[in-house]
């Protein structure tokens, strides 16, 4: 991300959003109903996959979000046809037509996603040269991409750094590979699997991530023609093929949207139904939600999550691959965690810099302590690295009214919970940030009964 403001106007205005800063006067229950739409973290890959086919793919409940109008626009500049098909947030993308876009055009509509990295393999197999721009995402760390690139060379790709940007060309095409990741990256195993099914061979990915939304876009990609078997212990086993055909998917739903609003149900002892979120892939998140005091019904089309009155539980988290707890799940539930009676601990183990979004709720009123030492247990990579990643929350705490900044995308929702949980007024600004993965928010806020005004 660029400068704060900058950025999140961007993001605002990319999805129709024209609002900087909500005014929120906190203290009421959310209460009632809202619908997610597919996951954020699986969209945008399975519009990237569609360059793989020969023939047109239709994704269903693509979010509107600014992340997907991102990959969108990349799609539009590499020549794939995007359209909006019959139902709401179905999108057709028509890959017939790929060819060489400028890497100022590239550049132009990277925006700050992290996706345009994973056009690398698609890209070399179909016009055998890609570009990577600047990449964008949460900085909540250096995110640094020597993984892809090390895959990618691994596949035999050559890699070129210019003074305009990374260049990509594959003189003698890529060949399947054995591969093992230093750690279970999700984009990097993304970025294996999107590779090696049209490589030249076996592919064997030792170390792979395995969250539910690569497992979806393994769905994906089967239904694509591809064979990918997913063994025990972290191994994908995938059998290159020479083509590749158009797939129909109906995306997963976005786990990491369902779990911060239970975090807002729970903090500002409410009661929402998040419809479309499913119990298989957020079996971890529920243990938790449980232990610190909330309650949830598993619907046949959703899950209601509330504050079942009483006291809330002090907890112990450590953020991991899955089917650990995921790392995007814990800013809102940290607002909660400041009501529970006693010492919470997140030791945050996936990024180094990822409690930037506390400042604010401190000056909230929360007590809350950073500390570079793993307090959760176990030793992480960040242990003796001087990364502040360990967050200590004594509670119970009353939140009050403050004027806050959103620095990401789940601090920043984070933010909004802790304003709608907080006695008084608070001012969140920058708030284009949140339409970077969630969808329909102020929407979302207006249906559940928030009290709130909004400005340019
Ligand atoms: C768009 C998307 O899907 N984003 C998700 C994805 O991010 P993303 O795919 O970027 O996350 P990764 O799993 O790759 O990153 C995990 C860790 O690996 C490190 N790393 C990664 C690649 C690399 O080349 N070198 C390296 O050191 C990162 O700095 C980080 O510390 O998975 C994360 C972990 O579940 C989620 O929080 C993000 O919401
Ligand atoms: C870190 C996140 O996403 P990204 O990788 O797109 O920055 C997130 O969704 O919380």
């Amino acid at each position: 991300m660029n400068t704060l403001g900058e950025d999140a106007k961007n993001h605002g205005s990319a999805v129709g959003l024209s609002v900087d800063k909500i005014t929120i006067r906190g203290g009421k229950p959310l209460v009632g109903r809202i619908e997610l739409k597919g996951a954020k973290n699986l969209v945008t890959k399975a519009m990237v996959a569609a360059l793989l086919g020969e023939t047109p793919s239709v994704l269903k409940d693509v979010p509107n979000i600014s992340d997907v109008n991102i990959v969108r626009g990349l799609l539009e500049v590499h020549g794939v046809h995007v359209s909006e098909g019959a139902e709401p947030g179905e999108l057709i993308l028509d890959p017939s037509n790929v060819e060489v876009a400028h890497f100022a055009a590239i550049d132009a509509h990277a925006g700050s996603s992290r996706i345009p990295i994973l056009f690398c393999g698609p890209l070399l197999h179909r016009l055998g040269e890609a570009f990577i721009p600047d990449l964008g995402g949460c900085r909540i760390g250096d995110r640094p991409i020597d993984f892809h690139l090390d895959v990618l060379r691994t596949f035999g790709a050559v890699v070129e750094k210019l003074p305009s940007g990374i260049r990509m060309s594959a003189p003698n095409g890529l060949h399947g590979a054995k591969v093992e990741l230093p750690y279970p990256s999700v984009g990097a195993t993304e970025q294996v699997l999107l590779t090696a099914v049209r490589a030249e061979g076996i592919t064997e990915l030792k170390g792979a991530a395995i969250e539910p939304e690569i497992m979806d876009l393994i769905n994906i990609l089967q239904k694509m023609g591809a064979t990918i078997s997913v063994d025990t212990d972290r191994v994908i086993r995938i059998e290159g093929v020479k083509t590749l055909r158009g797939y129909t998917h109906r995306s997963l739903f976005d786990r990491n949207e369902a779990a911060s609003w239970a975090a807002a149900a729970l903090a500002t002892e409410g009661d929402i139904t998040v419809g479309g979120a499913r119990q298989a892939e957020m079996l971890t998140f529920l243990n938790v939600f449980r232990k610190v005091g909330g309650a949830f019904d598993i619907l046949e089309d959703g899950i209601r999550f509330y504050h079942p009155g009483g006291e809330l539980n002090p907890v112990i988290i450590e953020t991991g691959v899955h089917p650990g707890f995921m790392t995007d799940w814990q800013q809102p539930l940290v607002v909660a965690l400041t009501k529970a009676q006693g010492v919470s601990i997140v030791h945050e183990t996936v990024y180094e810099q990822r409690f930037g979004f506390v400042d604010a709720l401190v000056d909230m009123g929360a007590t809350i302590q950073i500390h570079k030492e793993c307090l959760g247990g176990h030793a992480c990579r960040f242990g003796q690295r001087n990364f502040n990643h360990s967050a200590v929350i004594t509670g119970p705490t009353k939140l009050h009214g403050a004027d806050v900044e959103v620095p990401d995308l789940r601090g920043g929702f984070s933010h909004l919970v802790a304003a709608l949980s907080a006695e008084g007024t608070s001012t969140v600004s920058n708030v284009g940030i949140i339409a970077r993965g969630y969808e329909n928010f102020i929407s979302k806020l207006e249906i559940l009964g928030a009290d709130f005004d909004l400005e340019d």
